[in-house]
């Protein structure tokens, strides 16, 4: 039995299944894992089109719930988890991801869809391990399983649907039950269909506990060991595990992508200032040469730039249509959610400033004076911060991150209790008018410094809307607008702990009671569970800023002390969180 050596490795683990699922329970029962359940709150919001792969979705989920657990667990149970078990289930069929239906509706729409045809069921899981004392583990993995189901009458569907048996299942059918009728067959792990790829999970348990010696010769699908999968080729049809793991036994593979992962962001951002993906837009299937002159590079350089930007996932293989769905949506300069000026951000400024990290951890300081040849006080206030390209492109990178991130953000919470709402250090609007397409009811005024104000239109140009106005003025210096709602989005992670509190006491003394402050900003996690973006933004603060990163206690404390209470923290799965908290 594969699981039973791993069992004993298990014993004295707090294992946690972070799932409602009443089959996920069964299934994990019935092999005699000793475990607790605690179903996570993540919700199932990620945006589809984000991800190159339904599994991506899936394991994303999977991962989210997880987290979530990992990181609620000591707050709201006081105890920590050893492992946390999250899993996501999905059908996709003709390219659509099916969850679990909404209604009677959406689950006939669902089956008609399925009626005679095979469809795909993939399974993510994610497999936390929180307290592992020879390095932090991380396991996810996904599952694909392929199902056929019968033609169905419109009689049989809603007899079906009427049984109720869809509604809390992926793609609104149960294999397990009522809906092994519709099956004419199914190719692959059957578990895997009804929510947890079993056999997949207990070998990778023994990929994480059993050393090769110990264990049954197996191989995990696209990988012979730990080995093979430091080494091994990053093939697009791989379906082993992504895990990073910490091994004696040749260069673990996440040595080798943090030793290349410079290498990757300046492709990136060398590909960006050059355009590339714009070019490749106008013209698919462009040649080599002809991309070279278009951009203005060598050829030599160019055909090895494009290929390293294939390796890394942003182009097709040449010949065969280039931008993937990723760079059209995000790399070319005007596609509506373009991280363009926020990646020539990167390049200009963060990317100087983090030449001089190690300065900055021995100092403590920010290295704009090493980098730009200025000292700085509050960025934004002085030379940094001035009517030439530095600005626009400041501007730019803000406006960008704001589009992508203002959805996740407005739609954190439930704001219909408030009216008005001033964004301060709003910048262009984009988050604005992200919050009042969410809440209708909503007004936002964007509450900005006049060069900043002056120069909004041309970030939306034809975005006028009467829910959203701009007010000039320095929210250090000028009195803030009146509003029951203050937004600040990366705002008080630039500021020094003083220039916090300063900022806090005023908003404190411009709210009343039943008022609130909404943060967007990129949370700490003290189980430090949670992908490490937020520990590299935390650098990035210590490098560019007099600011910081905070975790939820950080917050929790902060904001108390200036009379902000019951606050609740939003982990969006986007670049920010989201903060509330409600004058007392
Ligand atoms: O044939 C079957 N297909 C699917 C199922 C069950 O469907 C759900 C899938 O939904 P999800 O992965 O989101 O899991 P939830 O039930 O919502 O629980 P979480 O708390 O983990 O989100 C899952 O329960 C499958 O078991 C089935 O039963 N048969």
């Amino acid at each position: 039995m594969v699981l039973i050596p791993v069992i004993s490795k298990l014993n004295g683990k707090r294992v946690v299944l972070a799932s409602a699922s009443p089959r996920r329970l069964e299934i994990l029962t019935n092999i005699g894992l000793q475990f607790e359940v605690v179903p996570s709150w993540f919700k199932e919001t990620l945006d589809k089109t984000l991800f190159k792969a339904p599994y991506e979705y899936a394991v994303e989920t999977a991962k989210q719930k997880a987290l979530e657990v990992a990181q609620r667990m000591p707050l709201k149970h006081l105890k920590t988890p050893d492992i946390v078990i999250g899993a996501d289930t999905v059908v996709t069929v003709d390219g659509v991801i099916l969850e679990k239906p909404i209604d009677k509706q959406d689950a006939y729409q669902m089956l008609s869809r399925l009626s005679g045809k095979e469809h795909s069921v993939f399974t993510g899981v994610a497999i936390l391990l929180c307290n592992e004392r020879e390095g932090e583990l991380t396991v996810d993995f996904y599952e694909e399983t392929k199902v056929k189901f019968a033609e169905l009458s419109e009689e049989m569907l809603w007899e079906y649907i009427n049984s109720g048996e869809p509604m809390d299942k992926a793609g609104g059918y149960g294999i397990q039950a009522l809906g092994g009728m519709l099956v004419e067959y199914v190719h692959g792990d059957f578990l895997n269909v009804v929510g947890f790829p079993l056999n997949h999970f207990c070998k990778q348990l023994s990929a994480i506990y059993i050393k090769p010696s110990e264990s049954p010769t197996h191989k995990i699908k696209g990988e012979d060991s730990a080995v093979s999968a430091a080494s091994r080729t990053s093939e697009q049809d791989m379906v082993g595990p992504s895990y990073t793991k910490s091994n004696n036994e040749g260069l673990p593979h996440n040595i080798v992508d943090l030793l290349d992962g410079f290498k990757a962001s300046k492709t990136l951002f060398t590909a960006c200032r050059l355009k590339v993906f714009d070019v490749l837009r106008a013209s698919e299937g462009l040649r080599v040469k002809v991309a070279a002159e278009r951009i203005g590079a060598s050829v030599t350089g160019t055909e090895r730039l494009l290929d390293a930007a294939v390796s890394l996932g942003l182009l097709h293989k040449l010949g065969q249509g280039e931008n993937t769905e990723h760079a059209s949506q995000f790399l070319v300069t005007d596609s509506p959610l373009s991280l363009h000026g926020y990646i020539l951000h990167c390049n200009n400024v963060v990317w100087p400033l983090f030449t001089h990290l190690e300065s900055a951890v021995r100092e403590g300081t920010n290295q704009q004076e090493r980098a730009f040849g200025k000292k700085t006080g509050y960025l934004f206030q002085d030379g940094y911060f001035k009517k030439d390209e530095v600005e626009m492109q400041f501007l730019n990178a803000m406006h960008s991150t704001a589009k992508v991130t203002g959805r996740a953000v407005a739609t954190a919470f439930d704001l219909s209790g408030f009216k008005t709402a001033c964004d301060v250090g709003g910048c262009t609007g984009a988050m604005a008018y992200e919050f009042i397409i969410a809440h209708p009811g909503l007004s936002v005024i964007v509450f900005d410094l006049p060069t900043v104000i002056e120069m909004r239109s041309h970030f939306l140009p034809g975005e006028q809307n009467d829910s959203v106005s701009f007010v000039a003025g320095d929210f250090f210096k000028d009195d803030l607008p009146k509003a029951d709602l203050y937004i600040l989005a990366r705002i008080l992670h630039d500021c020094s702990d003083e220039k916090v509190d300063e900022l806090l006491s005023k908003l404190s003394k411009a709210c009343t009671t039943g008022c609130a402050v909404l943060l967007a900003e990129t949370v700490l996690d003290e189980a430090k569970t949670r992908a490490s973006r937020a520990y590299m933004q935390s650098l990035n603060m210590l490098v560019q800023t007099e600011g910081r990163e905070r975790s939820s206690a950080q917050y929790k404390q902060l904001l108390e002390s200036h009379g902000f209470s019951r606050m609740r923290v939003c982990h969006t799965g986007n670049f920010l969180d989201a903060i509330l908290a409600y004058k007392q």
